[in-house]
């Protein structure tokens, strides 16, 4: 059985707002192991991202709180000192691929530096050795030697992502958070780059937690699936039960609006919109828009019930709860 490399127990965000504290995050609990992927899917604004942010302590001014636990590789992190977390886990430990960051490459600075950046500025490492280190890692992410001394207008999307990409690995970490890696790119370059990321995994013995919207991107490269929904994960399974026995409400009506190369079904969008992370709804944070929706899902908030092995949901489907 495989190590775990990281595990959060409860994990909770929460940001001030002028309208009230508004729980980004709540009781996120789950486990990933060495060399495994877990994917995180859910519409836009569940929390994915301040989940993601929130595991490397990446918290906005507004924060109010996060409280629970973080261990990786056995070691709580959430209560350590900022200055420790910087300068033993962050980066070094677990790094991260953010959402939209090849757009945010730095136009006047040539790719070799902004690779090489992290290593000088967090490990205090001499620019001589960080080059070194910047162009090893760009030619193991597909960039030739030729490539680092340009500057970001001089490559395409799919080679910008592979920069952002080295950026996060330059450092050596052994998990890696990809928030969206493969959007705001064409569906070819969108497959290079899972490629490359299958090819990073495998060859540096990475761990990822792969966040995304799209449940199709979800399925190439996932073991196990985390869905998360109005700041909560309500259901977690290998890939192939998400795809098969969905067991939550959402889930299910989650699948049915995505087209599958399989099925020629007729895809139905999943009325309403996500709730309101400030006064949410009562019960089952779904339950106003589930098709599914019993008297109980309303009243009482759902324990995760196992629904079977390795497969857990937050849903009164298929419980008796009379
Ligand atoms: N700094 C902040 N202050 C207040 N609310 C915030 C802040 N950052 C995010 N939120 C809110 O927290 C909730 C979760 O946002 P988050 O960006 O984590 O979701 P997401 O699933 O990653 O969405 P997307 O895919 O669109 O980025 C949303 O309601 C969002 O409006």
């Amino acid at each position: 059985m495989a190590n775990t490399v990281l595990k959060l127990n409860n994990f909770t965000v929460v940001y001030k707002t002028q309208k009230g504290p508004l729980e980004a995050v709540r009781n996120v609990s789950f486990e990933l192991k060495e060399g495994e992927t877990l994917a995180i899917v859910g519409e836009s604004g569940c929390g994915k991202s301040s989940l993601a942010r929130g595991i490397l302590r990446l918290f906005p001014r507004n924060l109010e709180k996060a409280t629970g636990e973080i261990y990786i590789n056995g070691t709580e992190v959430l209560s350590l000192k900022e200055e420790e977390f910087r300068k033993n886990i962050r980066w070094s430990k677990i790094s991260m691929v953010f959402q939209g960051a090849m757009n945010s490459l730095n136009p006047i600075l040539k790719i070799v530096h902004q690779v090489a950046e992290p290593l000088i500025v967090h490990f205090g490492m001499e620019k001589f050795s960080a080059y070194q280190r910047a162009k090893e890692i760009l030619s193991l992410v597909g960039i030739p030697e030729s490539f680092a001394e340009r500057y970001p207008f001089e490559l395409s999307g799919g080679m910008k992502q592979r920069v952002v990409i080295a950026m996060a690995l330059v450092t050596h970490p052994s998990i890696v958070i990809l928030d969206e890696p493969t959007s705001a790119l064409d569906v070819i370059t969108q497959a290079n780059i899972m490629n490359l990321l299958k090819v990073l995994k495998k060859d540096l013995n990475l761990s990822y937690i792969f966040i995304t919207h799209d449940i199709a991107t979800a399925s190439e490269l996932a073991d196990r699936v985390a869905v998360m929904y109005a700041g909560e994960i309500v259901e977690i399974s290998p890939a192939e039960k998400f795809y098969n026995s969905p067991a939550h409400g959402y889930t299910m009506m989650l699948l049915n609006s995505v087209p599958t190369l399989k099925t020629t079904k007729k895809l139905k969008a999943i009325p309403g919109s996500p709730p309101s992370l400030i006064n949410p709804p009562s019960g089952c944070r779904f339950h106003p828009r589930c098709q599914y929706v019993m008297d109980i899902c309303k009243e009482k908030e759902p324990p995760m019930f196992k629904k079977d092995e390795d497969h857990y949901a937050k849903c009164y489907i298929g419980e008796s709860h009379e």
